[in-house]
């Protein structure tokens, strides 16, 4: 079933068009449902013009490449695409429980057993994705979504690279930015590492450690590593060891995928099955 259905040429009326889900930048997402099989799925709805208008056409087919070919339960499918005369259309799995960073706000901070449950869930997506050559560089709550289980899923690939060389273009908020991509150096898979700190952080005290009023003293705070702990909520030294071997500036010494997964707060916390 799978085999032809990724093969199928598809077209609009084959499916069923429900409410806008969001926007990203270059289109919105609806949910829509597949008329024969029933199966619900996001579909992605970008315009030509945009494409054109913002130049995003090789960055939109290296988004397409990459998430077509990652096969992962933590990175959302790209099931196929098609498009008529003024848009194209990403067939992409549906996240029932919707954004991660609403779930965040709602509750205000996760607990040690959440936070660690979703931590590892993108650690193992992310070890995936290096070994495919491929660094995501903007993993931000925004772009992490729930299925109907409250699986973590890495949603949008907009900004992922097939890394041949070092890569050297900037991305989103300055937030979950790596003090090498804050500079604007040449980085490499390590910006992943960095931002496992950030999210880290962000999910057991419900925002990021380097806030700031301006941009320009997010970014002094970056790139001093400016890094300090709350006392509300108290959270377990476990937890702050790892956050502490995560946002580390130079890069070589950020804790490994692997070793983050074998970090005693993870084993200690994290639910194995990814939903809890
Ligand atoms: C940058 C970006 O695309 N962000 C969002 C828009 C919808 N999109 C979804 C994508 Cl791409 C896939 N599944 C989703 N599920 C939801 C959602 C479900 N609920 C109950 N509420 C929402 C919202 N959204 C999506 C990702």
């Amino acid at each position: 079933a799978e085999e032809e259905n990724s093969k199928r040429n598809w077209s609009l009326q084959d499916f069923e068009i429900g409410k806008p889900l969001g926007r990203g930048k270059f289109g919105r997402v609806y949910v829509a449902r597949e008329v024969k099989s029933k199966f619900v799925v996001a579909l992605k709805v970008i315009f030509k013009e945009q494409i054109d208008k913002y130049r995003i056409n090789h960055q939109l087919r290296r988004e397409m490449e990459i998430q077509t070919s990652l096969r992962h339960p933590n990175i959302l499918r790209l099931y196929g695409w098609f498009h008529d005369t003024e848009r194209v259309f990403l067939i992409l799995e549906y996240a029932h429980k919707g954004e991660l960073y609403k779930e965040m706000r709602k509750k205000g901070h996760f607990t040690e057993k959440q936070a660690a449950t979703y931590i590892l869930s993108l650690t193992k997506a992310l070890a995936y994705c290096h070994e495919k050559h491929v660094i995501h560089r903007d993993i931000k709550p925004e772009n992490l979504l729930l299925d109907h289980e409250g699986r973590l899923k890495i949603g949008d690939f907009g900004w992922s690279v097939q890394s041949k060389s070092k890569r050297h273009t900037m991305c989103g908020t300055l937030d979950y930015l790596a003090p090498e991509m804050v500079e604007n150096k040449a980085h490499d898979y390590a910006v992943d590492n960095w931002t496992l700190g950030i999210l880290c952080y962000e999910f057991l005290f419900g925002a990021p450690p380097f806030e700031a009023e301006s941009q320009a003293d997010t970014f002094k705070r970056i790139m001093k590593v400016d890094l300090s702990f709350p006392s509300k909520p108290s959270i377990s030294l476990d937890a702050k060891s790892l956050i502490s071997r995560l946002l580390v500036k130079d890069s070589s010494r950020r804790l490994s995928l692997q070793k983050i997964m074998e970090h005693p707060w993870i084993i200690k916390n994290a639910d194995l099955t990814g939903t809890c």
